[in-house]
């Protein structure tokens, strides 16, 4: 086991969704009685070469309609939680996007009880502790965003925050500030993917705008060093996923990821895997990523697990416990 593998984690950007291996999706096809697009899951993987953002989604949505019943949405958050468990993931705030399922006419209760029984069962099981963030499309209306947010009322207190996911490229935050501050009034903890495919300026529009607490991605903020200066005199934090951004094109090399810049500045930067059988990695193969095509060391990556948990939307008693973890399995391997 390499120190990556112990090191005690957190994972803060990841889709319940894009978390569907190719022989789950299959098994997942036949159990509800569907015939897949593709012959075999080597014919799936072989898709597995995206241009960019909204070429790799049309696959997910595709991927997405072999769930249906609460038991593929207990099976796919319990699949993954114990990878994650495996990988040495303390905590897990998953993302998860229910308009797809809602237009096929799948109750929120069948969608978000087969999750949430899954989390309480991996907390029991595997000493996972698990959360839940709601994320709308930003490519539908703000209407339908607000809409979301009625149709998962009822499981409120099983959510912990709310997002924004989906094509980014036209869809700026601005056009959500709506459902921002309805999400903020009902007390959740906001997010919003920015920077990833987008310019700086959604990124300032989702702190000026929508006043989210993290970015999602945030990769474009290296192109604005005011704004970088900004994400750490607000320790606003990044989950930047690097595999992602290598597969979809966002950047072409991760020697030049600029992580190390943003932790140099101030900026409180965290790993994590978007979709990992998507882009070829889960937690840990992305910092390994990291570790091999920028040179990180322990201390680095440490404080990269460090900021996982600064980052969290934890409670700050089982933050401080967990910053003591990775403290003892940082002075372990002195
Ligand atoms: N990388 C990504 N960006 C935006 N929305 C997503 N949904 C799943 N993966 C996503
Ligand atoms: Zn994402």
């Amino acid at each position: 086991m390499s120190f990556i593998d112990t090191l005690p984690k957190a994972e803060l950007h990841v889709h319940l969704e894009g978390t569907l291996e190719p022989d789950e999706m299959f098994r997942l096809a036949a159990r509800n009685g569907l015939v897949l697009p593709w012959e075999s899951t080597e014919a799936l993987r072989a898709e597995y070469s995206f241009t960019g953002l909204e070429h790799f989604l049309r696959l997910y949505f595709e991927g997405c309609k072999v769930l249906c019943r609460r038991e593929d949405f207990y099976d796919l958050t319990a699949a993954y939680l114990r990878r994650a468990a495996s990988q040495g993931v303390r905590r897990a705030e998953m993302f998860f996007g229910p308009q797809s399922f809602l237009e096929r006419g799948i109750p929120a209760a069948e969608q978000l009880g087969g999750i949430t029984d899954a989390i309480a069962d991996a907390s029991t099981d595997l000493g996972i502790d698990g959360a839940l963030i709601i994320t709308a499309q930003r490519h539908r209306t703000e209407a339908a965003a607000l809409e979301l947010l009625e149709a998962v009322r009822s499981f409120q207190d099983s959510i912990l925050g709310v997002g924004l996911g989906s094509a980014e490229a036209g869809n700026p935050p601005s056009k959500f500030t709506r459902y921002f501050a309805a999400a903020r009034a009902q007390g959740y903890r906001l997010t919003c993917h920015a920077g990833e495919e987008g310019p700086p300026a959604y990124i300032r529009e989702a702190l000026d705008l929508c006043h989210v607490e993290r970015i999602d991605h945030g990769y474009t903020a290296a192109q604005d060093p005011d704004l970088v200066s900004r994400l750490a005199d607000e320790a606003i934090p990044l989950t930047m996923c690097p595999l992602s951004n290598l597969r979809l094109q966002v950047t072409d090399d991760l020697t030049t990821y600029p992580i190390v810049d943003f932790m140099k500045a101030g900026v409180v930067v965290t790993v994590n895997s978007d979709d990992p059988p998507y882009f070829g990695g889960y937690l840990n193969e992305n910092y390994t990523a990291l570790e091999q095509q920028l040179g990180l060391g322990a201390e680095k990556l440490t404080t990269l697990a460090r900021n996982s948990f600064l980052a969290s939307f934890a409670d700050q008693g089982q933050i401080d416990q967990a910053l003591s973890a990775v403290a003892e399995h940082a002075a372990a391997a002195r």
